[in-house]
């Protein structure tokens, strides 16, 4: 695991002296993120620096587009994958307002303060600084003055199109999940603490972890979906509501209902992840309840049969 540096006032710039930095938000760390970051430890392990993913603490549409914000997954949980990716070290830059509003120039200058990295890796769109104005023939100027070598990248496609965060979160809304999962090579998944239920799905003779998942933070279409839950280092298998159960929609506030299999404990406070593979049916709104029982037990079982 790599480390991961923040870059606070006590950062010292030093740490980029012969260093191979990907530069990015990073948000899923993706396919194409990979790629990009490889090509860093590429030049890292020709050039003898270290190779290092330098990213912002926040995402930037956290400050510019809170609104229309879908996440593929927390800040804490994109550093700690960027830092499981195989590179030597994650630096993390605070974003601020004051900071994206500088310019092109200043934006670097602040960045590196006088220890540009060896080699800087970035996608050919790559844009930042004020009005994201600063583009790769900026970075191409600022790296010729300063001795960094500026590499950028056409971006890594998968059936004609380049892999990108948008371009997964649109499957997840479409409920594509198995599409979405292999351009981020690797399940997509939640993350929640387990929350008091109505107490309905003991009744109704399956039990669920309800998960109160923010909106932002959920990309994935309302739905059913079979899944991989994770909860005190065990696995289960699992059949998941993901959306306001439509039938309770008036008193019911989970945004992701999990149903476990064959694990029958108290699950209530603890963190659960829950991995999704594949979409069963859209989430419906039942007039009879036991039409919903069924279909929900039927869901177990395809479940139980089929991961
Ligand atoms: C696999 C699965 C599928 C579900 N599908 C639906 C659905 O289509 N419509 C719906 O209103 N609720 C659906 N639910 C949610 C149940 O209605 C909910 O778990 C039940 O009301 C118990 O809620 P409680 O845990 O808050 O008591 C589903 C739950 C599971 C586990
Ligand atoms: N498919 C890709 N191949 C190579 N590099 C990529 C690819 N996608 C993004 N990058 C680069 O990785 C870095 C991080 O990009 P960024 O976080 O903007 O990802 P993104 O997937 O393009 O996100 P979004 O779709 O939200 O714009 C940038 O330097 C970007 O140009």
């Amino acid at each position: 695991m790599a480390e991961i540096v923040k870059a606070d006032d006590a950062f010292d710039h030093g740490f980029f002296e012969g260093t191979s930095c990907a530069f990015g938000v990073f948000d899923g760390v993706h396919r194409g993120h990979r790629f990009l970051l490889d090509r860093a430890r590429d030049t890292a392990a020709r050039s003898g620096g270290r190779s290092v993913a330098l990213t912002f603490d926040i995402d930037p549409d956290e400050v510019f587009h809170p609104l229309r914000l879908k996440k593929l997954m927390t800040n804490e949980e994109r550093l700690s994958m960027l830092a499981s990716t195989g590179v030597d070290a994650v630096c993390v830059l605070p974003f601020t307002r004051e900071f994206a509003a500088s310019s092109p120039a200043e934006f670097l200058a602040q960045t590196f303060d006088g220890t540009p990295p060896a080699y800087l890796h970035v996608g050919f769109d790559f844009k930042f600084g004020a009005r994201a104005c600063g583009t790769v023939d900026d970075l191409d100027a600022w790296g010729l003055a300063g001795g960094t070598k500026v590499r950028a990248h056409g971006l890594k496609s998968d059936d004609g199109a380049p892999i990108t965060a948008t371009r997964i979160r649109l499957l997840l809304a479409a409920g594509d999940i198995e599409e979405a999962n292999r351009l981020l090579g690797r399940p997509y998944f939640m993350t929640g603490t387990v929350e008091p239920g109505r107490g309905e799905g003991a009744d109704l003779g399956f039990r669920t972890a309800n998960l109160e998942v923010p909106d932002q933070l959920r990309p994935l279409g309302d739905g059913v979906y079979a899944a991989w839950a994770e909860v005190g280092g065990a696995r289960y298998k699992a059949a998941v509501n993901v959306g306001v159960a439509a039938t309770f929609a008036d008193r019911a506030t989970a945004t992701c209902e999990a149903h476990l299999l064959d694990f029958s404990g108290d699950l209530y406070g603890k963190p659960v992840k829950v991995e999704f593979l594949h979409w069963l049916r859209p989430m419906r709104a039942f007039d009879d309840m036991d039409e919903l029982i069924a279909t929900v037990k039927g869901n177990i079982a395809w479940v139980r049969e089929n991961l």
